[in-house]
């Protein structure tokens, strides 16, 4: 019998897929969007918007003048799969790889989605990560962390 992988899987592995698409050399993330059909409406990792060629952005600073650094330049996974999305993302769930930032969960809240699946949380306990949670349970958002999923690419 060949290998079947079920729905978690796939959307997941798909999230995981795009992450290897990112420039980032510290963290790669990738995101998946989903309908109540298991129907994929956008996807994304982390990258710089358009125009913004890699070779001429930070990509390795991660300290000191945030002009300096990546963190001003870089949009994250999950807003990048929510601004390739096609439609109504309202009653949708979103795949990511790392558990996403207060800034993403506001984006995720506002664009409708209602369950966020994740796989890592290096950033848990942050004051981030703690906004986040603050907002997306206020807003009635689910999270759901799921086992590591091992996507090989060679
Ligand atoms: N959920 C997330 N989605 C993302 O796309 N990112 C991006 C922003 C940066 O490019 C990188 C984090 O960089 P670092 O601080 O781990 O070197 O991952 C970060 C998080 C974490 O909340
Ligand atoms: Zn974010």
């Amino acid at each position: 019998m060949s290998k079947v992988i079920n729905w978690t899987q796939y959307f997941m592995g798909v999230a995981k897929l795009s992450a290897y698409r990112s420039k980032d050399p510290n963290t790669q993330v990738g995101a998946c969007i989903v309908n109540n059909d298991n129907k994929i409406v956008g996807v994304g990792y982390n990258g710089l918007p358009w125009g913004c060629e890699d070779s001429e952005f930070p990509w390795q600073v991660r300290e000191g003048e945030l002009y300096e650094t990546k963190y001003p330049y870089v949009v994250h996974a999950e807003l990048n799969a929510i601004l390739n999305s096609t439609g109504n993302l309202k009653g949708c769930r979103i795949y990511v790889s790392l558990f996403p930032c207060h800034e993403c969960v506001k984006a995720i809240i506002q664009s409708g989605i209602s369950e966020i699946i994740y796989e890592d949380d290096k950033y848990n306990g942050t004051d981030s990560d703690r906004a986040a949670k603050r907002m997306l349970e206020a807003a009635g958002v689910k999270y759901t962390k799921v086992e590591p999923f091992v996507i090989e690419v060679k």
